[in-house]
């Protein structure tokens, strides 16, 4: 970092206007950064330090005065200290009054202090005008220029006008801010940074059980129950075999879960007669993490791929393969060409092979650089109907695969089926719940509900109930 700050330059600014002056509490790494991004955008900074001849490596073309000089050379002051350090403040109450404060700050644990650091800061200097800005934005950013994903600056405050003016600077820097109100909102964006992928918990929550019960199930299934019975060793299926099933299944029934509580909702919906009630919290978590959820499922249906891939240069597999010959051969048996099953295993492949090239394409169409040109209906259609296709071609896929041995009675061990036809059991319930779904008559239903119709005046007086109790 401090080698981009001693290279930084101010850009060309246009010298007939008048630079603004921007004055930065802290020399710490992100005042260095923010101090740094403002000057390339033809501010001049002015920082305030508590050892102005220490300090060193800041960006150059920044002056470095002590906190009470450098606050009178600017109307904008950026705090950038930790909300501990906040206390030296009170002895500047004079030299702040009616000056704009930009609280920066972050905690380490959400709520982890009675109120907000911006709001804390309200307090000590009552004088000034505070503004709870930058905090999603990292040092790091700052300097590398890629922004990509933390454009957004959550603004809030008080004053209105020093919100605007922070929100100008923000956007001169190339940033998007994002009024979020009073400063009552900087409890919510400081626990913002705060929480760890809020929207991939649950994908990552569901895919770990589901990953650690196929993996105990098959290995029960066929390193313990071969071992119990046969006293055979086939622990080495644990490196590439069951991966290739646990993988594959889990992304199986993590796309039935993108979709089933679309049907789960329409159900609802049909049952109520109304639109206008809202849906109980976990369907409305549940549906609002639909594209993390189909991700998750598409890294793992890669796995499957990549695994799938390297089937043929597996030693087990070769070895069978020649073994299978010579004891044909030995045996002088014959081994008749079977059609029959040369359509089901290419069949099932083709499947595979065609729901994969959906389920990239749905992939796809989630980065925001595809999903901004096209419109709402050609994202819906893509994610619904083709996502649907998706589900059908990856269970045609996993039902061919199991062809004839589907039903038969050897395939089961301690009475436990193939993981293969558990898996199918969420999928085929969606896919047969969508089927009923879109029968004309309870499709037109639907339809007229979602259109805003309501069933009886009754329901739409509980829905009013309903809404008033959010
Ligand atoms: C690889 C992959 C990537 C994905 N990426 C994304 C993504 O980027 N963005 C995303 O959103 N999803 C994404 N998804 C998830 C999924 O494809 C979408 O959520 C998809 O739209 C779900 O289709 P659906 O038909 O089940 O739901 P929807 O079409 O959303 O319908 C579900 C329910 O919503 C309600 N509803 C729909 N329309 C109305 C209406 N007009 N009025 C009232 N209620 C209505 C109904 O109750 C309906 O039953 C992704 C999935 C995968 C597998
Ligand atoms: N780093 C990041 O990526 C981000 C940081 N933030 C927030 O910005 C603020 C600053 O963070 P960061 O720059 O990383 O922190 P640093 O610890 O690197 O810098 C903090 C600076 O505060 C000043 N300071 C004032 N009083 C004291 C004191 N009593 N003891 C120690 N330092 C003091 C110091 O400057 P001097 O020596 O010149 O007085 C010091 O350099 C924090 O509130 C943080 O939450 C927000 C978003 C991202
Ligand atoms: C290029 C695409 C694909 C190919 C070539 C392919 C190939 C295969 C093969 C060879 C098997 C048998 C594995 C074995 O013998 O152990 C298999 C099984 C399976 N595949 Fe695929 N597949 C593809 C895509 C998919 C996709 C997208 C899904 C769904 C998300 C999927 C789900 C399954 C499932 C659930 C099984 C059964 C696992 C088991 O119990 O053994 N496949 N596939
Ligand atoms: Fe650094």
């Amino acid at each position: 970092m401090e080698k981009t700050g001693a290279d930084a330059l101010p850009l060309t600014v246009n010298s007939t206007e008048k630079q603004e002056t921007i004055c930065i509490f802290g020399t710490g790494d992100f005042g260095k950064s923010l101090g740094f991004k403002m000057l390339q955008c033809g501010y001049s900074v002015v920082f305030g330090s508590r050892n102005p001849q220490m300090s060193s490596l800041l960006p150059r073309g920044a002056e470095v005065l002590n906190y009470s000089e450098a606050a009178s050379k600017s109307d904008i002051i950026i705090l950038a200290m930790h909300r501990e350090h906040y206390d030296c403040l009170t002895e500047l109450v004079d030299p702040l009054n009616g000056k704009i404060l930009v609280d920066v700050s972050n905690n380490r644990k959400i709520n982890q202090y009675p109120e907000s650091n911006a709001e804390y800061l309200a307090q000590l200097v009552p004088g000034a005008h505070v503004v709870k800005a930058f905090n999603t934005i990292s040092a790091w950013a700052l300097q590398s220029g890629t922004l990509d994903a933390s454009r957004q600056v959550f603004v809030c405050g008080n004053d209105s006008k020093a919100k605007h003016r922070v929100m100008d600077v923000a956007r001169t820097l190339g940033l998007t801010p994002l009024d979020q109100g009073s400063l009552v909102a900087a409890n919510e964006i400081e626990n913002y940074p705060l929480q760890l992928f809020p929207m991939w918990r649950l994908p990552f929550y569901l895919s770990s059980v589901l990953c650690v019960f196929f993996f105990v199930y098959c290995v029960i299934r066929e390193v313990i129950y071969p071992y119990v019975n046969e006293k055979t060793d086939t622990t080495f299926r644990l490196a590439i075999s069951i991966p290739n099933r646990v993988f594959p299944i889990t992304a199986l029934v993590l796309l039935a879960l993108v979709y089933l509580p679309g049907v789960l909702a329409a159900i609802l919906q049909l049952y109520r007669g109304t639109k206008y009630r809202r849906f109980p919290n976990w369907l409305d978590r549940w549906m609002l993490c639909r594209k993390q959820l189909g991700l998750v499922a598409l890294g793992f249906a890669f796995l499957h791929v990549i695994y799938t891939l390297v089937i043929p240069i597996r030693y087990y597999v070769r070895w069978r393969l020649r073994n299978g010959t010579v004891t044909q051969a030995l045996a002088n048996r014959d081994n008749p060409f079977s059609t029959s099953t040369a359509w089901l295993n290419d069949s099932y492949l083709a499947l595979g092979i065609l729901g994969f090239f959906l389920f990239l394409l749905l992939g796809i169409t989630s980065l925001p650089s595809v999903s901004n040109t096209v419109n709402w209906r050609e994202f819906r259609f893509v994610q619904s109907k083709l996502g649907y296709l998706t589900l059908v071609l990856c269970t045609a896929h996993t039902l061919m695969y199991g062809g004839k041995r589907f039903l038969s009675p050897g395939i089961l061990r301690w009475s436990l089926p193939s993981a293969y036809i558990l898996a199918l059991i969420i999928p085929c319930t969606v896919l047969v719940m969508k089927l009923i779904l879109i029968m004309p008559c309870i499709d037109r239903t639907l339809m007229h509900i979602r259109q805003g119709w309501e069933r009886s005046s009754q329901h739409s007086k509980s829905a009013m109930n309903g809404k008033s109790d959010i």
